[in-house]
């Protein structure tokens, strides 16, 4: 923490060439592999001719062979590609993966895709400190994304209150689109109060190592206190406002 204050990939796709001829039609041709897995054979007349084939090692689009487990299978490998599986209480659910990987979209951004996540007190700093750091990453030519408690809960998370339950969905939720921006290749900076260690822990265990930095703001509660912008710690105080103990507790 920073503070301040199994099987491989079913589907090869390779691109084979460029077609000149204009009217864009798409066809399939079904054969065998060399290798002994299924072919089949994608052409785009007007654009390229994209090749499939099944049971084999993946080569990126850029025509890079990649054995890595982890970047070239997105973070899931371990996962079994062909098989139904059970997620909650849905049945039948089937992970599709695509020949594009967070590899290709890394090199295509020039950057690595990670999570910055910002904890603290309200008015501790988290979202200036996550606009400040957005601002120098968009200088330094890095595209990152801020997902900030507040904005997110105007719209994906406006169904939450402050109930540690709903605060632990909160974050659970914002882990999750978080993992999926840092596997977009993006940098993705989330500012959350996210009191509980246990939440905070749960984000971290869905990014490959190193991929989840956690940032404490370690700014003391009365100066959090004195800044109050919207008036909260006033609010909680005087007992108007639901959960009011849950502004200052905080687990490290
Ligand atoms: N108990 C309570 N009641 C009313 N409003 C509250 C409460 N707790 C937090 N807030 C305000 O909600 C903002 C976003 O909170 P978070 O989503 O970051 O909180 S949490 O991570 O789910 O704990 C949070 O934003 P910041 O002040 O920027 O931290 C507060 O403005
Ligand atoms: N380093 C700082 N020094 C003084 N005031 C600050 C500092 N960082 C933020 N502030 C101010 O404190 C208030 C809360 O900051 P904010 O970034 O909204 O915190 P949070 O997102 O943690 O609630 C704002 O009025 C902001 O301008």
């Amino acid at each position: 923490m920073i503070s301040i204050g199994g099987k491989p990939p079913p589907t090869l796709i390779t691109a084979t060439g460029l077609d000149s001829s204009s009217s864009p039609k798409l066809g399939f041709v079904i054969a065998s592999a060399p290798s002994g897995g299924s072919v089949i054979n994608l052409r785009s007349r007007g654009s390229l001719r994209i090749k499939a084939v099944e049971g084999s090692r993946r080569v990126n689009l850029n025509g890079k062979v990649d054995d890595s487990k982890d970047e070239s299978t997105n973070g899931h490998a371990g996962r079994n590609f062909t098989q139904l599986s059970t997620v909650g209480s849905s049945t039948n659910i089937k992970w599709h993966e695509c020949s594009v990987g967070k590899v290709d979209r890394q090199n295509l951004l020039k950057q690595k895709g990670c999570v910055i996540w910002i904890t603290g007190l309200s008015s501790s700093g988290k979202s200036s400190v996550a606009c400040a750091l957005s601002q120098i990453l968009y200088r330094m030519g890095k595209l990152s994304y801020v997902l900030d408690g507040d904005n997110v809960r105007h719209g994906l998370n406006h169904d939450l209150g402050f109930k540690a339950e709903d605060r632990a969905e909160n974050i659970r939720r914002v882990g999750e689109v978080a993992k999926l921006f840092a596997d977009a290749g993006v940098i993705c900076i989330a500012s959350l109060i996210s009191p509980y260690k246990r939440d905070r822990d749960a984000c971290r265990a869905l990014l490959p190592d190193g991929d989840f930095i956690e940032v404490f703001m370690d700014v003391p509660l009365q100066v959090c206190e004195a800044r109050d912008p919207k008036g909260l710690y006033k609010l909680a105080r005087a007992g108007k406002i639901k959960g009011p103990s849950h502004l200052v507790v905080y687990s490290q």
